[in-house]
Parts: C-alpha cells; sequence; structure tokens
C-alpha cells in the first residue's frame, strides 16, 4: 500500500483529466491543468514507486512534476537513485506575493503604509489599483520617501475585471527587470474587487507562477461601516464584494476599532467568523498590526495547511465553549467508536464556512471520487477549502488546499505513531451544505 501517495495523485488526476472535454466551456475549463503537487523530500523514505512517472502529465511547470517524482521515489534501487539526483527538490525562490483587499475606505492605504515604513528589511515591490484614479494615492507618498522599489499604478479599471492581463503583464515586467531588488509584491486592490479572479492569476498563468507565489490574502473589514455593504443585498448572479472579499481571507484586519463600542466589534466578529472561521482576524486602530501578521502568511503553501486546520479546530473548541450568541448553530456528534466529528453552519444562504473533523481513515477510491465529484459539480461555490486526510495505507498525511478549480495536493509528513488519525477539512463557499458535506465524506470513511 505504499504507492498509495502515487494513487492518489494518479487517480485524482485522471479523474479530473478523463472530464477534460465534456468540461470545456462550463466551470472547470482549467482543473485539469492545475492541479498541482510538491512533496517533501523527508518522506521519500517510506514511499515506493508503483505507477510510471510518466503516467502523469502536467502542465505545470517541472518543478511540480519533479516534486511528484520525489514522492513517488522510495525503495533505493538504481532507478530510484538516479531519480532520487535528478529530483532534487529546489527550494521554492518564487516571489511571495500578498493581496491586500477590503472594501472602500476599510484602511486599504493605511496598512500599505503602515507596511512600507515599518522596519522590516524586506525590500517592496507595490502593485496599486485605484479604480478611475489618475495619480498615486497621496497617502502613499510616506512609502515613497521610504524607498519602496517600486510602485505600480493600475488605474484603467478594476483588477478582478479589466485589468487582469496588465497584473499578469506587470508583475512578468516586474519579474524580468527588477528580479533581485525586491523581495515581496504587495498588491492593493480596489475596494469593490472580487479577490476570486486575482487568485485564480497566480494559478492560472503560467508567466506568473513560475516566478511568483501567493502568499496571501489580506482583508481589511471597517468596524464601522461593514454591516451596511455586508447587508447589501445584490441582484441574483451579482456577488457582494464585501462578502466575497472576507470569505477569500487568510487574514482579517478589523480595522477602524475607535469608531465603534466593544459590543459592536463582538458582534461583527461573530458575523465574519461565521462567513470565514479558517481565517485569523485582529482588531486594529490605523492598520497597526505587526508585520509578520500580513507577510510571509503562506496561506497557500501545502506546508502551512497544518497550522491553518489547527488553528481553525482550536477555534472550533472556543467557539463551542463560547457563550456570546450568534446566529451560528452548531451540531456535534460523538460515535459510539470515539470517532469525533461536528460542523457548523448558518442559516444564511450566502457564504459561510463548514468544518468537519473526523477521527479514522479513508478508502482512498471513495475519497478520490468524493473530493473529485466535488469540484467538478460544486467549484463555483467552493471559495477555498483546505484540508489534512488519513488515508488508508498511507503512511503519511494528506494535505491539501483549493481555491475553486484549483487543487493543490500532495503527501505531508509521516503520521505520528501515537497520533490519533484524525481528518480535518474546512470549506468556505456559498450555499454550503453541512449535512451534504459531512454525508459525502462518511461514505469515505472505513
Ligand atoms: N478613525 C479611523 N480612521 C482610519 C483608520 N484607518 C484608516 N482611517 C482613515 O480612513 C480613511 C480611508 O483609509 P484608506 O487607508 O485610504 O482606505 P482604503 O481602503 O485604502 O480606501 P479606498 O482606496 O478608497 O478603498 C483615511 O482617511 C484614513 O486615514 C482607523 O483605524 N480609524
Amino acid at each position: 500500500m505504499a504507492s498509495a501517495p502515487m494513487n492518489l495523485a494518479t487517480t485524482f488526476v485522471g479523474l479530473v483529466k478523463l472530464q477534460k472535454p465534456s468540461l470545456a466551456g462550463n466551470n472547470f475549463p482549467h482543473l485539469w491543468r492545475n492541479v498541482t503537487f510538491r512533496h517533501r523530500g523527508f518522506t521519500t523514505a517510506s514511499c515506493s514507486i508503483h505507477t510510471p512517472l510518466t503516467a502523469v502529465s502536467f502542465s505545470r511547470p517541472n518543478r511540480f512534476s519533479r516534486n511528484l517524482s520525489v514522492a513517488a521515489t522510495a525503495t533505493p534501487t538504481q532507478q530510484d537513485e538516479e531519480s532520487d539526483v535528478l529530483t532534487k527538490i529546489p527550494p521554492d525562490n518564487r516571489i511571495p506575493a500578498t493581496i491586500i483587499t477590503g472594501f472602500l475606505g476599510s484602511g486599504k492605504t493605511t496598512l500599505l503604509n503602515h507596511i512600507l515604513t515599518a522596519d522590516h528589511g524586506k525590500r517592496i515591490a507595490v502593485i496599486e489599483n485605484e479604480y478611475g484614479e489618475v495619480d498615486i494615492d497621496g497617502s502613499l507618498v510616506a512609502a515613497k520617501a521610504a524607498g519602496v522599489e517600486d510602485i505600480i499604478m493600475l488605474n484603467n479599471g478594476c483588477l478582478c475585471c479589466t485589468v487582469r492581463g496588465d497584473l499578469v503583464r506587470m508583475i512578468g515586467e516586474l519579474v524580468s527587470k527588477k528580479k533581485g531588488k525586491f523581495d515581496h509584491i504587495v498588491i492593493e486592490t480596489t475596494g469593490l474587487a472580487n479577490p476570486a479572479p486575482i487568485i485564480q492569476t497566480f494559478y492560472a498563468e503560467d508567466q506568473i507562477f513560475n516566478d511568483v507565489k501567493l502568499d496571501g490574502v489580506v482583508t481589511l473589514v471597517d468596524a464601522k461601516h461593514a454591516n451596511i455593504h455586508l447587508d447589501d443585498v445584490k441582484p441574483k448572479g451579482v456577488v457582494n464584494e464585501a462578502v466575497e472579499q472576507i470569505a477569500y481571507a487568510d487574514r482579517i484586519i478589523v480595522n477602524k476599532t475607535d469608531l465603534v463600542g466593544n459590543k459592536e466589534i463582538i458582534a461583527l466578529v461573530q458575523r465574519i467568523k461565521g462567513i470565514n472561521r479558517m481565517a485569523e482576524l485582529k482588531r486594529t486602530e490605523f492598520g497597526k498590526v505587526d508585520l509578520d501578521y500580513v507577510l510571509g502568511i503562506g496561506g497557500f503553501d501545502l506546508e502551512r495547511i497544518d497550522a491553518a486546520i489547527e488553528d481553525e479546530a482550536s477555534k472550533e473548541d472556543e467557539h463551542h465553549h463560547d457563550h456570546e450568541h450568534s446566529h451560528d448553530h452548531d451540531h456535534h456528534h460523538h460515535d459510539h467508536d470515539h470517532k469525533h466529528e461536528h460542523h457548523d453552519h448558518t442559516h444564511d444562504p450566502g457564504v459561510s464556512s463548514v468544518s468537519i473533523v473526523c477521527e479514522g481513515s479513508l478508502d482512498l477510491e471513495k475519497a478520490n471520487f468524493w473530493l473529485g465529484t466535488l469540484l467538478m459539480d460544486r467549484s463555483e461555490d467552493i471559495y477555498r477549502m483546505k484540508g489534512l486526510l488519513s488515508i488508508e495505507g498511507m503512511d503519511e498525511r494528506f494535505v491539501f488546499q483549493g481555491v475553486h478549480d484549483i487543487f493543490q495536493g500532495s503527501p505531508d509528513r509521516p503520521w505520528n505513531p501515537e497520533e490519533p488519525r484524525v481528518n480535518k477539512i474546512v470549506f468556505i463557499g456559498k450555499n454550503l451544505d453541512a449535512q451534504e458535506l459531512e454525508k459525502g465524506f462518511k461514505t469515505c470513511l472505513l
């Protein structure tokens, strides 16, 4: 069974690829090409190859194919040793990029100024998307004085709509002309941006993907005005940007807390958690947060999934012992065989989080089928997901993260002998049916 990691990868890819022709033109145009895998070298010892590497073909750069081959090599045959040499995983030297988003006036530029003037030793290139404005925001003067490496304005449209191509071109130019001169890219979106297409740009565009990795999405929330925007009922088919910006966040900053009372802040925080329980949240005035809260988050790194999921699990515990009432409804199930699972959801048909925490091991084939089908049927509604799975016969934990139809997954470190094999999955999305997700998950349990 040591080939399980490879099988999971190949089966999943196989499933996705099989669907390709029928998917053309619907919601899954890129899923087949966006499945990416990477693997840490240290788990190679427990894997052996049973499926030729050529069985999996990716349109992604070699980095990821090579990584997969490492995951698949272990028994020290001559061939494996050769491939081990060939497959030495290069460090991920891609430039991290942070997206700062948040509704109009929530404090994005204020946060950007704080980042640029703080003493962190990082050289930062900034891409500023000011819809309809012709010059750099006056408040960025401080940033200029602080010697920011580059400030590029994108002002002929909104990043998430018309100027996505410009973003690709600009990042391409930054990298080709200034590589080595900056360490981090910060992109400030307009207040009306939907972050999804911007996030997807980092995966869908090879030109960006090869040189730049998405580090995280930081969302500012205006403590005073957020509720008005969150309440805003949009026409059918039109997204509520304020909700979306919260849903995609890895870090949430509830800003302008000086303008409201504690009670209102608590209620807003509850509301935000109803949308996205996975993101870390801080309350601030004038965006004053520690820089490591916003830079170097690794929100899209499989290496950090564990921490994100662990945080989520501990938040769940806090949440369940929390006596402040929100309109969330929690469901707990304690099976007789001491498996533990729970999920929570809101009655809001809009955007919410569902988490599943459950001890046990999953049948590989069934897990593939469930996750594959879920992505194919519901990728439009599933904004973010992160997970850590225990697959029967696999010595390592399987970690994954996804944004709509983009899925990255790979075996992670081995389970410790004493460690309970607990599956943890968090979904954030629209019209999520917790019961249905839980039911689907359960069909995979052995
Ligand atoms: N009272 C108060 N004002 C703040 C705070 N943070 C920012 N502001 C002010 O709010 C206004 C808007 O802040 P910006 O940082 O420009 O907000 P933004 O999100 O970049 O705005 P847009 O680019 O229009 O979307 C500015 O006048 C800031 O000085 C805060 O914590 N408290």
